[in-house]
């Protein structure tokens, strides 16, 4: 029977920056690209607890038992609101931030758009306990691994944060921050002798700019100008905009007509779209986020490929607050004379928060889906339903998977598929497998799994909608025992309810699929070593190998795939 849990509301919180004050607290106030044991060996002993994931300070005032010591001094000091400080970047951390420490006093701050090794002037804007962020105020000396963002709006837009960062440094920093969290939050570093072989290098994206399929692009009353062009002759902040949020702004809009991100031909749709949609004459209206009026909310671009012909086929998406498509028919008739568009679909959201999903969906151009391929198995995607944002990429991290998964092949293997969305890495599966069973929270991802293995011709693949974070006892009996577990969960990472069945179940090999390391980290050290908190939940993983991929280049995410294996197969 499954143990209970003591204290499972710690678990769901996301590890915070405060984890990173810790880490850099120890570490040399020179900047070092690269994964040194030295640095993490001075750091092995230190208490990464998941307290470190709350809004607590983990230092006080009063704790100056020591005079003369670095850390000591630290905690003693904290700058001011408004101060200005010249600071040196060490390394990037939580959501890509610059982490630096004052000198003499070792207090870490945080700052966006710094990168490592840069010196600069920054303002502290906030206090946060043990840290504090700053914003840049200017550059003293460029960091030599810095190269001229080719995007004109990347030093503004929330989208890119580090393309003025050289490729290869971006993969180093995004390489150490992996192997940190595995060593102190995953506790790997001193219990496990192989870390150093366990840790691959990062795979590299072979497409930095145009990779992703799909962009989301809002429009408002209220166009974002920059403070640094706000004196600049005509701008004015009180026009309309189409674009991206404005970093921090739920209700700014920097303006857009064209993104490095997404494909050539989707930009070719965003300018078509620019260039008409203001006109009086037309009546629309963006909708304002304050007053809940306005009509347009949303411009989702999609781009898949013609199974046939291999082109690429684009999906135009407008999120209305209403639905009068009379009103959106100039628009229609100017991107749909865009040949590689071959849908036009119109979302009606009515609620007054900002999400593109809506709860009713119209056709107004061609089809109602798009098609992808991937792993020689073709996908409809439709407005709403989830598919890898980097399709090329994709294609990279399923083949690893497929790989590291290491079925035999003789399709006598069970593989279990939990967090499934819409089948895809479970049907890449299928063809080695005896049977997929995939397990998924969002019916409308079941529905499209379901399809997507019938439009494949596969027929050993179960997909059944659950919410995982709610198992109980029952779970695990519509299933054989699986030979390999795929666990692909969100950000938050997996419950422990299902950490404590996973622990149960014990398959021999479970490969963890994750968008946050950090996360991952927390996952793999109960997985492997058990929960601290509860003496009852052994560990009984031994961690293989630690991949980073890099999905997303200039942002700071991180796809990780790891292999564990059971460490006393019965
Ligand atoms: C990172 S996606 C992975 C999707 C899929 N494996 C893929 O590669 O396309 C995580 C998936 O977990 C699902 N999910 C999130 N919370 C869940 C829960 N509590 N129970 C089951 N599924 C959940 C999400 O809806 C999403 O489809």
């Amino acid at each position: 029977m499954l143990s209970t849990v003591p204290s499972h509301s710690l678990h769901f919180r996301t590890l915070n920056p405060r984890l990173w004050v810790k880490i850099l607290r120890h570490t040399s106030p020179s900047y070092s690209p690269l994964f040194s044991i030295t640095t993490l060996a001075s750091l092995s002993h230190l208490p990464f607890t998941e307290e470190d994931s709350d809004d607590r300070p983990i230092v006080s005032n009063n704790d100056t038992s020591k005079p003369g010591n670095k850390m000591q001094q630290s905690q003693c000091y904290f700058p001011k609101r408004g101060q200005t400080l010249e600071l040196v970047c060490e390394s990037l951390a939580f959501k890509g931030k610059g982490v630096c420490k004052v000198a003499d006093s070792g207090f870490v701050v945080m700052c966006d758009r710094a990168l490592p090794g840069e010196r600069f002037l920054g303002r502290v804007t906030r206090r946060k306990g043990s840290y504090a962020e700053v914003t840049k105020v200017q550059t003293l000396s460029p960091h030599w691994d810095s190269v001229d963002a080719p995007c004109e709006y990347a030093s503004y837009c929330g989208g890119c944060k580090t393309q003025n960062l050289s490729y290869e440094a971006q993969l180093r920093a995004k390489e150490q921050q992996v192997q940190e969290l595995m060593a102190h939050v995953g506790k790997f570093f001193g219990q496990c002798p192989e870390f150093v072989s366990i840790m691959k290098p990062i795979v590299p994206c072979g497409n930095q700019f145009h990779y992703r399929n799909k962009m989301e692009f809002s429009f408002s009353t209220q166009k974002w100008i920059p403070e640094e062009l706000l004196h600049a002759e005509g701008q004015n902040g009180n026009e309309y905009a189409l674009g991206l949020h404005a970093p921090g702004y739920f209700d700014k809009v920097l303006n857009i007509n064209n993104c490095l991100l997404q494909s050539e031909i989707a930009n070719e749709v965003l300018l078509a779209v620019q260039e008409c949609w203001r006109y009086p004459q037309l009546g629309l209206s963006p909708y304002n986020v304050h007053s809940h009026s306005g009509f347009l909310k949303h411009l989702v671009l999609r781009t898949g490929r013609d199974v046939q012909t291999g082109r690429p086929e684009l999906m135009v998406n407008f999120v209305t607050s209403s639905y009068k498509p009379e009103l959106l028919n100039p628009l229609v008739e100017k991107v749909s004379a865009i040949p590689e568009v071959v849908s036009v679909v119109n979302n009606i959201n009515t609620s007054v928060g900002s999400t593109a999903v809506g709860e009713a969906e119209h056709t107004l151009y061609g089809k109602s889906t798009i098609t992808e391929v991937l792993r020689g198995l073709t996908f409809q995607i439709s407005a709403n339903s989830f598919f890898q944002t980097n399709t090329y990429q994709a294609e990279v991290l399923y083949k690893l998977i497929e790989d590291i998964a290491g079925l035999r092949g003789d399709n006598s293997e069970i593989v279990l598929d939990l967090f499934c969305g819409t089948g895809t890495i479970g049907l890449t599966l299928a063809k080695r497998a005896k049977h997929v069973y995939g397990y998924e929270v969002v019916a409308q991802a079941i529905t499209d799994a379901r399809r997507n293995s019938e439009l494949n011709g596969i027929i050993n693949a179960t997909f059944v909608q659950g919410d995982l974070n709610k198992i109980d006892g029952s779970f695990g009996k519509n299933f054989p025992k699986p030979d390999v577990v795929i666990l692909d969960p969100n950000r938050p990472g997996v419950h422990m309810k299902l950490i404590k069945f996973l622990l149960e179940l014990k398959a021999p090999r479970i490969v963890y699929v994750s968008c946050n390391p950090s996360t991952c980290a927390r996952d793999l050290n109960y997985l492997c070593h058990g929960v601290a908190e509860d003496v009852n939940v052994e560990g009984r993983y031994k961690l293989r190998s630690v991949q980073p991929v890099d999905m997303f280049p200039h942002t700071p995410h991180i796809e990780c795939v790891c292999l564990l294996e059971l460490s006393d197969p019965v």
